[in-house]
C-alpha cells in the first residue's frame, strides 16, 4: 500500500539563513505562491520574531495562500509564539512551529538550562501555541546528538501537551544514514504516544548526507520531510526537496511512498529560487543541475539515442525541464508569451505581463533566440524587482586598447533621476565606481562571477555579486546580452538588497 509523506518546505526560513540569501517580501510572496503550486504540504514562511521584515512577509504569505499550511517558527517563549501567531493567524491553514534544543551540549553552553527546565519549556510552549491553533509542531533542535531516552521523554510530553507534529532534526548534519534510521526506529518505539503525531525529520548537509538521512528516516517511519529547494540553507544547506521527492518517485519499487508534489513544477521552482536568491545551482547538482540530463561521453550518447533508459533514470520532462528549444521571437504576441510563461510556472497579472512583454520585445530585437532562461530573467528583473530604491536607467561605457575606461550612468533613486560619470580600471570597474558615487554606498565587493545563461555568443550574461556593508551581506543578480550592463544590474540589485536588510534588521545575527 502506498503511504503519504508530507513535504514541509523551509526555503523561506532555513533556506533564507544561507549567507547572503535574503529575499524581500515581494520575492518571498512570489516564491510562496510557487511552492503552493508545486504541491508543498507545509510552507515554513519565516521566523516572525527575527525581524519586522519576516513578520510582514509571513503575514502576507498567510493572507495569500489557500491550500498549503503556513507555519511560523518560534522559540519556546511567549513573545515569539505571540508574534508567530499574529502572522500565521491569517492563513487558511495556520501552524505554529516551536523549538528548543535537547542535546546536553546545547543545554549546557547555549541555553544554560537543565534537562527538566527544557522539558518544561517545551511543554509550556506547545500548550501556549495550542491555545491559538490545533496545528502545532515541536522540534528538538540538535535532536540527533541528544540522549535518546531524554529525547523520547520530551517528545512524549510535547505530544501530551498537544503537538501534532514532532520533528527530529539533525541540526548540524552529523548523523549517518544507518544511525539516523535506527534512531528514528528507536524514537518511534520508545515514545508511547507517537501514534498521535506525525514524525518529521529535518536534516542538514554538512557531510553531504542530508538526502540519504531523510530517505533512511522515511524508511524507518518518518512521514514528514523538511526540505528546501536546491538544498539551500544554513552552512552546507538543508535536505534538497527535489532529491527526496525524485528518490521516492524513481525508486517507488523499494519505497512505496507518495508525496503531493507535482514534479513537473520542480525545475521552474528551482530556477525561481536561484533567480531570487542569486545562489546558482552547481552544474552537477542532482535532478536540477545543468548537467543532470546532459550526456557527454560517446558511449552514453549512443545508448541514449537507442533508448534513453540506458543512461537516464528519470525523464527530464518529469521535473518540468523543457529542452531549451527556441521558444519565442520578435514576432510573437502577448498571448504566446503569456501561455509560455504559464508553462514555465509564472502566472502573471495583466499589469505584470504588460511589463514583461515590453522587455521581451526589446530583448527579441537584440537577441535572435529568446530562450526559457531569458524569459525567467525578464520575469525576475521586470516583476519582482519593480519596487526597488535604485534602478538603472542607462549606462554608457567607453573602453578599448587606447582609451581610459569611463562610464556614464543614469540611475533612478526613489524615482528621482541622477546622472554621473567616472573612470575605472576596466569598463565594469568604471560602471561600479560611477554607481557607487551616485548612491553614496560604502559596500565592499566580495565576489563577482559572470556566466552565460544559454549557449551562443548572443547569450545573456548572468552576473552575481556579493556585497558587504556594516556587517550586512547581500547577493545581487543581473542578466543582459551585454555583460557590462548585466554587471551594473547585478551591482544595483545587490545595493537594493543591502537597503532592504538595513530597513529590516534582524535582531542579532546581521548576516542573513
Ligand atoms: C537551528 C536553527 O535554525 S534555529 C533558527 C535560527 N534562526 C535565527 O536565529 C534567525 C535570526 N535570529 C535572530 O533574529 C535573533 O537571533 C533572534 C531575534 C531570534 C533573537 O535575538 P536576541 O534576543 O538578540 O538573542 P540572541 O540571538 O543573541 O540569542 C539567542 C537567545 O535565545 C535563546 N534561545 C535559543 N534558542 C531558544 C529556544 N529554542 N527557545 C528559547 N530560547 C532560546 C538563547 O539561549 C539566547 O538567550 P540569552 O539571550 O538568554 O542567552
Ligand atoms: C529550528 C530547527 C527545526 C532547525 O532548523 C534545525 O534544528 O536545524
Ligand atoms: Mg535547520
Amino acid at each position: 500500500m502506498t503511504e503519504r509523506v508530507k513535504i514541509f518546505d523551509t526555503t523561506l526560513r532555513d533556506g533564507e539563513q544561507s549567507p547572503g540569501a535574503s529575499m524581500n517580501t515581494n520575492e518571498k510572496l512570489r516564491l510562496a505562491v510557487q511552492l503552493e503550486k508545486l504541491g508543498v504540504d507545509v510552507i515554513e514562511a519565516g521566523f516572525p520574531a527575527a525581524s519586522e521584515g519576516d513578520l510582514e512577509a509571513v503575514t502576507k504569505i498567510a493572507q495569500r495562500l489557500k491550500t498549503s499550511v503556513v507555519a511560523g517558527l518560534a522559540r519556546t517563549n511567549k513573545e515569539d509564539i505571540d508574534l508567530a501567531w499574529s502572522a500565521v493567524q491569517h492563513a487558511a491553514k495556520p501552524c505554529i512551529h516551536t523549538f528548543i534544543a535537547t542535546s546536553d551540549l546545547h543545554l549546557k553552553y547555549k541555553l544554560n538550562m537543565s534537562r527538566d527546565e527544557v522539558l518544561n519549556a517545551a511543554v509550556e510552549a506547545v500548550r501556549y501555541a495550542k491555545s491559538f491553533t490545533d496545528n502545532v509542531e515541536f522540534s528538538a533542535e540538535d535532536g540527533s546528538r541528544s540522549d535518546r531516552d531524554y529525547l523520547c521523554k520530551v517528545f512524549e510530553a510535547a505530544i501530551e501537551a498537544g503537538a501534532t507534529t514532532i520533528n527530529l532534526p539533525d541540526t548540524v548534519g552529523y548523523a549517518i544514514p544507518q544511525e539516523f534510521e535506527e534512531m528514528v526506529r528507536y524514537v518511534m518505539a520508545h515514545t508511547p504516544n507517537m501514534h498521535k503525531a506525525t514524525l518529521s525529520v529535518h536534516c542538514h548537509n554538512d557531510l553531504g548526507l542530508a538526502t540519504a538521512n531523510t530517505v533512511a528516516a522515511i524508511n524507518a517511519g518518518a512521514r514528514q520531510a523538511e526540505v528546501t529547494i536546491n538544498g539551500i540553507g544554513e552552512r552546507a544547506g538543508n535536505t534538497s526537496m527535489e532529491e527526496v521527492v525524485m528518490a521516492l518517485h524513481t525508486r517507488n519499487n523499494l519505497m512505496p511512498f507518495e508525496t503531493g508534489i507535482l514534479t513537473e513544477h520542480i525545475y521552474p521552482t528551482s530556477r525561481l529560487v536561484s533567480m531570487i536568491t542569486g545562489i546558482m545551482v552547481q552544474p552537477n547538482k542532482a535532478v536540477v543541475g545543468a548537467n543532470a540530463f546532459a550526456h557527454e561521453a560517446g558511449i552514453h550518447q549512443d545508448g541514449v539515442l537507442k533508448n534513453p533508459m540506458t543512461y537516464e533514470i528519470m525523464k527530464p520532462e518529469t521535473i518540468g525541464l523543457s529542452k531549451n528549444q527556441l521558444v519565442l521571437g520578435k514576432h510573437s504576441g502577448r498571448h504566446a508569451l503569456h501561455t509560455h510563461l504559464k508553462q514555465l510556472g509564472y502566472d502573471l497579472s495583466d499589469e505584470e505581463l504588460k511589463t514583461v512583454f515590453k522587455q521581451f520585445k526589446a530583448l527579441a530585437d537584440r537577441k535572435k533566440h529568446v530562450m526559457d532562461e531569458d524569459l525567467e530573467a525578464l520575469v525576475t528583473e521586470g516583476v519582482l524587482r519593480s519596487s526597488e530604491i535604485f534602478r538603472l536607467e542607462y549606462l554608457h561605457v567607453t573602453c578599448g586598447t587606447t582609451v581610459m575606461p569611463m562610464a556614464s550612468v543614469k540611475l533612478s533613486i526613489n524615482d528621482r533621476s541622477v546622472k554621473g560619470a567616472n573612470y575605472g580600471n576596466g569598463p565594469i570597474d568604471s560602471a561600479f565606481n560611477t554607481i557607487a558615487q551616485l548612491t553614496g554606498t560604502g559596500a565592499e565587493l566580495l565576489r563577482f562571477t559572470v556566466s552565460a545563461l544559454t549557449g551562443g555568443t548572443d547569450a545573456q550574461g548572468e552576473v552575481t555579486v556579493r556585497l558587504r556593508e556594516n556587517g550586512l551581506v547581500a547577493l545581487g543578480r543581473g542578466s543582459d546580452p551585454d555583460i557590462i550592463t548585466a554587471s551594473a544590474k547585478a551591482y544595483v540589485n545587490g545595493l537594493n538588497r543591502l537597503e532592504y536588510l538595513k530597513a529590516h534588521p534582524v535582531k542579532a545575527s546581521q548576516t542573513l
